[in-house]
């Protein structure tokens, strides 16, 4: 059944914008509601990154294969893996757990005028089988997922992978050396800042994240990158704590 979907308002986010109790940050309504403000003003290069997605995409898609968005929110990834997908025999799928971001991401999907179809699925990454992929998107997903899950999610993301195909990994990193960490954490608060977040708003989140994202270094992503399959490992992106490496798998 056809129908005509309303598009999600555009909202502010002020979700810590007042003095708040202490609590794990969740991706739940209020959170899918403000969330492309949200990421925009909070993520440096997040829409420098979002184009490329499409980029990398279109270079790396192969005829007949599948594609993944994992951890999709509200499908920006997704819609530029599917701007960059050529051939209509190969699937887009795109996946989260959070059912308030997949609701409104199928409102976003259903507004872009595309012959390739998305599938969404409201489901934990770690249940999501992967087979005969050429491009998969980690975009600041894998930096949510329990530290001790990971080598195993991309084992199976590497096994699934065609030869020749890619992981695109995007994570908030941190820094072997405490002084870099320092510099690299005060710099990111000074985009935020710029963005218009206060000292309040930015000292709440920070909290709120701190047992929910669990960044890791560079060196860390690469060897678990390399020993999960993929052949090759580079930065192709990074903007202060906040990068994107492109795993390649032999072809
Ligand atoms: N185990 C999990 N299973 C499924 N989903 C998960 C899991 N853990 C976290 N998520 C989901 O991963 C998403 C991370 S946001 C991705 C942005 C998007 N890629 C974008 O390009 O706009 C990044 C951020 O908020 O920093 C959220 O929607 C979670 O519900
Ligand atoms: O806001 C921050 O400080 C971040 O590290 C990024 C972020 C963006 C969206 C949800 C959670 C964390």
């Amino acid at each position: 059944m056809s129908h005509n979907p309303t598009p999600p308002q555009q909202e502010t986010d002020r979700l810590f914008a007042t003095p708040r109790e202490p609590a794990d940050f969740r991706f739940d309504a209020s959170v899918a509601r403000v969330f492309p403000d949200m990421i925009r003003r909070s993520v440096p290069g997040y829409t420098t990154i979002i184009p490329m997605i499409e980029v990398i995409t279109e270079q790396y898609v192969q005829p007949g294969s599948h594609c993944y968005d994992l951890g999709c929110s509200l499908g920006a990834s997704t819609l530029a893996m599917r701007h960059g997908i050529p051939y209509r025999d190969c699937t887009l799928v795109g996946v989260d757990n959070s059912s308030a971001m997949i609701e409104r991401c199928e409102h976003y999907i259903a507004l872009d005028d595309h012959p390739l179809p998305v599938t969404l699925l409201c489901e934990d990454i770690l249940d999501t089988p992967i087979r005969d992929a050429s491009v998969t998107t980690l975009n600041f997903t894998l930096q949510f997922v329990a530290p001790e899950r990971r080598a195993a999610l991309l084992s199976r993301i590497a096994e699934g992978t065609r030869p020749g195909g890619v992981l695109i990994l995007s994570e908030k990193i941190r820094f072997e050396s405490a002084v870099e960490q320092d510099i690299q954490t005060r710099l990111h608060h000074e985009f935020k800042r710029a963005n218009g977040y206060s000292d309040l708003e930015i000292s709440q989140k920070r909290s709120a994240i701190e047992q929910v994202l669990i960044p890791e270094t560079l060196a860390a992503h690469r060897e678990r990158l390399l020993a999960a399959g993929f052949e090759r490992v580079m930065v192709w992106y990074q903007c202060f704590n906040f990068v994107s490496m492109l795993a390649i798998k032999a072809s």
